[in-house]
């Protein structure tokens, strides 16, 4: 027995942190553990001590001591005094590999990694789990909300029937500001990447490819089934216009991309998985029409629990780092404890719905000739695809009309061959935009 445990007074503990990555995120995760470590300390119950930060560029000015860079995140990771690894540079290779290396040799893994989660989070927790360790993404969906514990921890009691969100906030910021001044697209792309918002490539945001990376990680974890990237049906904002935004606002509506999560039960009575990225027409007393900016938020519909809703930022360096370092303390606690947090629990295995199949519901815009007869064979155009209308809206031009055209709920199969067919009459003479609604009631 050493002098200070006969004496009463605990020897201080550390913990080892290796963190990959020091961009937008990863340098606030740094400053902040720097600047609070004391604080850390105190909820930890050990000294979380920084071993050392992989990046690319060593030689680059960051503001942190130099002797903590490498550009050998592989040796990082396999230190013997690193007990935890914080993953956020983003990609799949190398980091699958590393946060592999790193579960396979004792360390647990905080990532806000949602592109390789998407694809390769069954492989990445049946290693953590043999390994009785910790794998953490809270930041890998929402920036800093807290919606992937609450999901896997708080409902697991219930059971979860729809969670549609507004996710990315790259997107969020250009629709609302195309929206609110009419600013043009590029430049308020341009001013996300410079904020922090977008990802290293923006193509990811704006076609959509983050925000379904999202949906599947959200859908795994709501519906207890493994759902990936590939499985969600996805697309971007890139075709959306300040014509398309104004012309929803006239229906008393905005435009939000929305990942959209449901267990859906088919016509045979069983239940499956509908998982999809898409804009989507949001009418304005909606709770999702209010989020504007970087903001995401996400709509949670339980059995039990009812409607509930987690609103915040979500995207940036210091939101990000916030959700890390929740994920990172958790960690900690366990390796200090003992033991580790609960996984997601992928036990249900439904099957996923094609978006085919999935009932939708479509705005339509074109530009019809102004003649006898046209509102009648657009009509019957919709009739012979089983697909209702709800609502007809007609502002006339010389020779041409501007049709805008609102269904009730069909399978999405059923309203695209219904666009198709109407783009092959000669009185369409263009189909200006077909946008889907949130909420599939009507
Ligand atoms: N930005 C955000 O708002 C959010 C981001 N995320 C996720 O967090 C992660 C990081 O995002 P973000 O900080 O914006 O990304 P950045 O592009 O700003 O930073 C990436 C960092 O990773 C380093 N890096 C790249 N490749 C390697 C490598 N092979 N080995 C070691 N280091 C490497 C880069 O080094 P160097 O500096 O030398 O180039 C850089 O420091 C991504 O997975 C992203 O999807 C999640 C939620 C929100
Ligand atoms: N690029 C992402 C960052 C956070 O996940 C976004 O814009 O939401």
């Amino acid at each position: 027995m050493s002098s200070e445990q006969t004496s009463g007074v605990v020897p201080e503990r550390a913990l080892g942190i290796a963190v990959l990555g020091l961009g937008n995120v990863g340098s606030e995760v740094v400053r902040l553990l720097s600047a609070h470590a004391d604080d850390f300390q105190a909820r930890v119950g050990a000294r979380l001590e920084l071993r050392g930060i992989a990046v690319r560029n060593v030689n680059a000015n960051r503001g942190v001591p130099v002797e903590l860079l490498t550009d050998d995140a592989a040796a990082l990771v396999a230190r013997d005094d690193v007990d935890i690894v914080v993953e956020v540079v983003g990609g799949i290779e190398p980091v699958r590999t590393l946060i592999l290396n790193a579960l396979s040799s004792g360390k647990s893994v905080v990532t806000a990694n949602k592109a390789l989660l998407a694809d390769y989070t069954g492989e990445l927790a049946a290693v953590a789990d043999a390994a009785d360790l910790d794998l953490y993404f809270e930041a890998a969906v929402a920036g800093a909300i807290p919606v992937v514990r609450p999901l896997m921890q708080s409902l697991a009691g219930d059971r979860v029937d729809r969670v549609v969100g507004i996710v990315n906030g790259t997107t969020n910021f250009i629709l609302s500001a195309m929206g609110d001044t009419g600013a043009d697209y590029g430049e308020t792309l341009a001013e996300a990447s410079r904020l922090g918002y977008a990802e290293a490539d923006p193509t990811a945001d704006v076609e959509g490819y983050d925000a379904a990376a999202k949906a599947a990680i959200l859908a795994s974890i709501a519906f207890h089934t493994r759902v990936t990237a590939s499985d969600v049906f996805r697309e971007g904002i890139t075709k959306i216009t300040a014509e398309d935004l104004a012309s929803a606002a006239d229906l008393d509506c905005t435009i939000k991309l929305l990942a959209i999560c449901e267990r859906v039960t088919d016509d045979s009575g069983a239940e499956r998985v509908s998982a999809r990225v898409y804009p989507a027409l949001v009418p304005l007393e909606h709770p999702l029409a209010a989020v504007n900016g970087a903001f995401n938020a996400v709509v949670v519909e339980a059995e039990a629990a009812g409607r509930l809703m987690f609103y915040g930022q979500g995207a940036g360096g210091s939101p990000t780092a916030s959700a890390v370092l929740g994920d990172l303390v958790s960690a900690a606690r366990n390796k200090v404890h003992g033991g580790k947090g609960p996984d997601e629990s992928i036990y249900a295995k439904l099957p996923i719905m094609s978006i085919g199949e999935t009932p939708t519901r479509y705005y339509l815009r074109m530009e019809v000739a102004d003649r006898t007869g046209v509102l009648a064979a657009v009509a019957q155009e919709f009739a012979n695809h089983g697909v209702s209308i709800s609502t007809v809206r007609q502002t006339g031009l010389e020779n041409a009309a501007t049709l805008v055209v609102v269904t009730h709920r069909a399978p999405d199969d059923a309203l695209s061959k219904t666009v198709a067919a109407l783009q092959s009459r000669d009185f369409v003479h263009a189909v200006l935009s077909v946008i889907r609604l949130e909420g599939t009631s009507e």
